[in-house]
């Protein structure tokens, strides 16, 4: 599906200083920002910026202090003038809007959370959250109940009446997201927004955060200068250094296609397992078999793909039903028996978005690959240990096919490791997708049309994916160990 722009940069720049026109046209000739400071004393704040933001996503602008994070940010909604460019907000060019279009376009369409809170301090919680609605002259009444309503989002009910001084800086920055919230903006614009809270308390605000985008779907532009906050949480990450966006992409491509030795050294010391998950190691789940063939067509399809078991699915989703051994498969075509009384159930099924620090004990314990599973039992893929070693090993410098085409004839490997192994009696199951299987469809699907037919049942996206979403803490509880 292709994505919705919401905003839209474009060749943004930003000068300092009391003649712009001068540092613009030193700009254009190719002088650096330094160079135009010594020859002019103009600042170069964003240096022909450009980029779009889709609706619904996380976009972290990262950078070292000085880059231009936050004045990139602030001309999203013209508390900074751009000095050249356009800024384009689900079509509209708030560039050229007139002061009461503006006023319009912030007040319907844009909130801004603040590092520092900017909060009113001898002001309640609730009067702190309405404050913004106030000011625009919404009657008390309404504006009370939108803040109520913003104030249970982040998860303040029972504190509407505490006084700022009362609180801890995590409750505080909930009061600066819940008014940021009060007038239900498209988008956020976050400014370090967790950069004043410990560490304990930035991460499980990182956490709600992402649980709140999943329930209230905003776009969302978080600036900040953590490469560890900025992999956890963005859907894609614009790099910023000198006025510049050096490279833009998810965290995974960020990781393994470093756009030059600054990004590369930008990322060096990040603890990789911590960024893959495992739909960015799985493998195409191939060859499958529906659960209504019959053992011939298993031994067949194994037989003809050189494997010694084969995931066994249902219906056109390719709802996952256990593993066959072939072992078993000869069995059954001997005693006339069906796959389905003859695979094996209760096998280790993980979420796509489990990261890879999770998945290695996992998989180390396991005698089976491990199944990638959504919601709805799909099995969306497999994963062999050398896939996560390859993850794992894969320097910054190689790009992502490699690591899929050694996954290729690793998992080829794996999968042989597994013939004639007992199963085990039980298995388990980590990660969200705790659903039962259903019961038996009545159709018969073969392999092929299995993975290629029906409309969510496509090849696994090429499209890397990162673990933002395993530290949800909705999500962090589906690690409980469950029989798949
Ligand atoms: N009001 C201003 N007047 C002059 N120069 C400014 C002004 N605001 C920012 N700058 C300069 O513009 C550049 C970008 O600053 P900006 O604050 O956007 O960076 P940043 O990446 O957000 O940094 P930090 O993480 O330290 O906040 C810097 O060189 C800064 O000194």
């Amino acid at each position: 599906m292709e994505k919705k722009v919401k905003i839209k940069v474009r060749n943004v720049t930003k000068v300092f200083g009391k003649n712009p026109k001068k540092a613009v046209s030193l700009l254009n000739r190719g002088l650096s920002k330094n160079e135009i400071f010594e020859k002019t004393k103009q600042t170069i704040g964003l240096n022909n910026v450009n980029f779009e933001v889709y609706d619904g996503e996380i976009f972290v602008i990262m950078g070292l202090s000085g880059s231009g994070k936050s004045t990139l940010l602030r001309c999203l909604n013209r508390l900074i003038e751009p000095t050249e460019g356009d800024i384009l907000i689900d079509g509209q060019n708030i560039t050229g809007m007139s002061p009461e279009e503006l006023r319009r376009t912030r007040r319907n369409k844009l909130g801004m959370v603040f590092q520092n809170f900017a909060l009113l301090p001898h002001r309640t919680v609730l009067d702190n959250v309405a404050y913004g609605l106030e000011i625009q002259g919404i009657p008390k009444e309404e504006r009370y109940s939108k803040a109520l309503e913003a104030i249970e989002t982040v998860g303040l009910k029972g504190h509407e009446n505490s006084r700022i001084t009362q609180l801890s800086g995590g409750m505080k920055q909930r009061v600066g997201l819940a008014r940021a919230l009060s007038n239900d903006p498209d988008i956020l614009l976050m400014d370090e927004a967790f950069s004043a809270l410990d560490p304990l308390i930035r991460s499980d605000m990182q956490d709600e955060l992402l649980a709140l985008e999943d329930r209230v779907q905003k776009t969302i532009i978080f600036v900040s200068h953590d490469l560890d906050e900025a992999l956890k949480i963005g859907d894609r990450i614009a790099l910023m250094k000198d006025g510049e966006v050096v490279q833009i992409g998810t965290p995974e491509e960020i990781f393994t296609e470093p756009a030059d030795s600054y990004v590369s050294k930008f990322v060096a010391g990040v603890d990789r397992s911590k960024v893959f998950n495992a739909e960015s190691v799985m493998k195409r789940p191939e060859p499958l078999v529906s659960v209504n063939s019959g053992p011939r067509v298993a031994i067949q399809l194994m037989k003809d793909h050189g494997i010694s078991s084969i995931y066994v699915v249902e219906g056109k989703n390719r709802r996952l039903k256990g593993i066959l051994m072939i072992k078993d498969a000869l069995e059954a075509l001997k005693a006339g028996k069906s796959l389905e009384s003859v695979m094996v159930s209760e096998i280790p099924c993980v979420a796509p978005d489990l990261p890879l620090n999770e998945i290695i004990p996992l998989i180390a314990d396991s005698q089976y690959p491990l199944a990638v599973v959504n919601d709805s039992r799909k099995l969306l893929g497999i994963i062999v240990r050398g896939s996560v070693l390859g993850a794992l090993a894969m320097s910054g410098e190689n790009k992502q096919h490699e690591t899929s085409e050694r996954m290729d004839s690793e998992d080829r490997n794996s999968e042989e490791n597994i013939s004639g192994e007992k199963p085990p009696e039980k298995t388990v199951l980590i990660g969200k997708n705790k659903g039962e299987a259903g019961p038996p469809s009545e159709g018969v699907c073969f392999p092929d049309s299995v993975i290629n037919s029906g409309t969510d049942s496509g090849p696994v996206p090429a499209e890397a994916k990162t673990n933002r979403g395993t530290t949800r803490s909705d999500e962090v509880s589906g690690q409980e160990v469950k029989i798949c």
